[in-house]
């Protein structure tokens, strides 16, 4: 499925805080969205999900309108993973898996062996199956990512948003989020804060600055280090990966305000 953002803008509290975004990501396709705290990346993500509405401009999922469409149709088609598990504080793993089987549920319909299925499947592939009776408030950070990330892969909708989904998570299982979001036949944007994560596991990158959309392409194309310096205000240096031959980008304070280096460089000081 195609997602559309179609010259989208939204104020919050009186401000702008996004400004005439134009990306269309392909079906299929995994959209990295990078940019610095504060820059939109969240609230561009909710204007796909209903939670945020623009103020000029339309979302699109192939020829529905997010804003036009009915809430409904718009949970079927699109899942998604936040950090937010605040109202499920007292359910337990496999009960909050279970939610995302809602929008496809009549009435206050009972949990099918079809959601069931789903629901284990999902838990298996995060390696979550071990807590799913365990409440999710009791949870570390990382397992409840899992969890989280679990929900949205038991949605099994065509579109997937991940927003910042390696936050707590380990490096072991960052890259396997990667390489699970990698392996789904589904359309995927992400917001995403680690850009070597990004650089290597997406299709295709946008860059957002206060708001603006200031860099698209595949993650070489958008990914420079000139645009990279200029968003992110940092001195970035760009080295090939001595395995992969992929570029892999290192970064440094501003060159004005780089720290002297250390003198006691391998001492620890007991
Ligand atoms: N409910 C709100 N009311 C007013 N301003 C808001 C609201 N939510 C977000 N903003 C502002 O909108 C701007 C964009 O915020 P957003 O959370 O989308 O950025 P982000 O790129 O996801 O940031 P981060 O990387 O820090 O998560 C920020 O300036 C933020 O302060």
């Amino acid at each position: 499925m195609k997602v559309r953002f179609d010259h989208v803008s939204v104020a919050l509290g009186g401000r702008e805080v996004l400004r005439d975004v134009d990306i269309e990501v392909r079906p299929g396709r995994f959209l990295g969205l990078v940019g610095p705290n504060g820059s939109g990346k969240s609230t561009l993500l909710r204007t796909l999900y209903r939670a945020v509405v623009p103020s000029s401009g339309r979302v699109l999922l192939d020829e529905l309108d997010v804003w036009r469409g009915n809430r409904r149709a718009v949970a079927r088609t699109v899942a998604v993973m936040t950090q937010d598990t605040s109202t499920e504080f007292d359910l337990t793993v496999l009960e909050v898996v279970l939610l995302a089987r809602v929008p496809f549920q009549r009435g206050f319909g009972r949990d099918t062996e079809a959601d069931l299925d789903l629901a284990w499947t999902a838990l298996e592939r995060v390696g979550a199956t071990d807590i799913a009776d365990r409440p999710i408030g009791r949870l570390s950070g990382g397992q409840r990512q899992r969890v989280m990330l679990a929900r949205a892969l038991a949605a099994d909708t065509p579109v997937l948003v991940l927003d910042e989904p390696t936050n707590h998570l380990d490096i072991a299982f960052q890259l396997e989020l990667m390489r699970i979001a990698t392996s789904l036949d589904r359309t995927i944007i992400a917001a995403l804060h680690d850009l070597n994560l990004a650089a290597t596991h997406c299709d295709d990158i946008a860059v957002l600055d206060s708001g603006r959309l200031v860099a698209t392409g595949t993650p070489a194309e958008a990914l420079t280090p000139r645009v990279v310096q200029d968003v992110f205000q940092v001195a970035v240096d760009q080295l090939t990966h001595p395995r992969t031959g992929h570029p892999v980008l290192v970064f440094d304070h501003p060159p004005q305000s780089r720290p002297e280096p250390s003198t006691h460089r391998g001492e620890i000081h007991a």
